[in-house]
Parts: C-alpha cells; structure tokens; sequence
C-alpha cells in the first residue's frame, strides 16, 4: 500500500517535533492493525503488523511471515522496510507496530532495530496496545550506541 498520502504540514510538523498529529498516529495503526490480519504465523500465533511512513508521505505495511525453518521467519517491520526499500525509498519518519497484545506496548526486536537504523536514527517508533494507545520512542534511543553505515567511512 503506498498510494495514500499524507499532507506535508503534517510531515513538517513531525520533522520539527518529533510527533506525529494523533490523527497521523492513528491512520498509521489502522493500516498496520490492517497488515496484521495477513500475519502468516502459524508457529508463534503472534500476530504483528507494522505501517512506515516515507518522509514523502507515503505509508507502507507489512506483516510477519514464518517459515517451518523457524529462523527463517520475517518481523512485521523488516517486511515494511523491504518493500519501501524496493520501491525506491530510503527515508523514513515513523513506523507503528501493532499487535493483539492488550496490555503492553510491544517494542521491535532486536535484529529490526538494526535493519532499521541503516535508514536513520531519528525514525519514530510507535509501539501499540491492541487498542491503539501507543507508546513513542526515537529508534537511537531504543539502540543507542549503534553502529551504522557511517561508522565504514571512517579511517581505518
Ligand atoms: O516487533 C516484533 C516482534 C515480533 N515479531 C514477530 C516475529 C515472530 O514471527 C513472532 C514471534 O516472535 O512475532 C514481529 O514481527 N515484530
Ligand atoms: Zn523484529
């Protein structure tokens, strides 16, 4: 899904916040509470959709796809990420998780944040109750230290 847009006041307004306007958030969870349903998860029956808004307003979704290879599986946000990456995007404002989790916001695995931080540190990460009440952290803070593309230009 990439078709709708959001206005770019909006994405302005998120820039210099660092929030998006509660409608923005809850577009957002709708589309990935959407993503969800196509969760392929027959080995967890942990059902995860995840929505990333491009800084050019675009959303894309993704769920999370296992595999009888359990290690194979794919996270809901990787799934996102991948296909905003093969569309020919590489920047990014926000991504929103959702789960069917009701009493915790569940916040990305640790092999996502990685995959994610390669597309900026200052991405809003959106974690959801089933609800859609939602907890909001900056991905360098929820991996700080991190090494990233910039750390193989420096001198060595
Ligand atoms: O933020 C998360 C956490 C877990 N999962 C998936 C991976 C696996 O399919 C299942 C259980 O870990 O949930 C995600 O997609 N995103
Ligand atoms: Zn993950």
């Amino acid at each position: 899904m990439s078709a709708e847009n959001i206005p770019s006041d909006e994405l302005a307004q998120a820039l210099e916040t660092g929030s998006l306007p509660p409608q923005t958030v809850k577009l957002l969870h709708h589309h990935a509470a959407t993503a969800k349903q196509n969760s392929y998860s027959p080995y967890s029956k942990f059902r995860v959709g995840a929505s990333l808004l491009t800084h050019t307003g675009e959303i894309f979704t993704g769920c999370n796809v296992e595999n009888a290879s359990y290690g194979g599986a794919i996270c809901a946000e990787r799934t996102a990420f991948v296909k905003a990456v093969s569309e020919g995007h590489k920047k990014f404002l926000a991504v929103v998780v959702a789960t069917d989790v009701e009493d915790a916001f569940i916040s990305p695995c640790g092999f996502c944040r990685q995959f994610m931080v390669e597309f900026g540190k200052e991405l809003l990460v959106y974690m959801t109750k089933a609800d859609g009440s939602h907890s909001v952290q900056k991905l360098k803070e929820l991996l700080p230290h991190s090494f990233g593309p910039e750390d193989l230009e420096k001198p060595r």
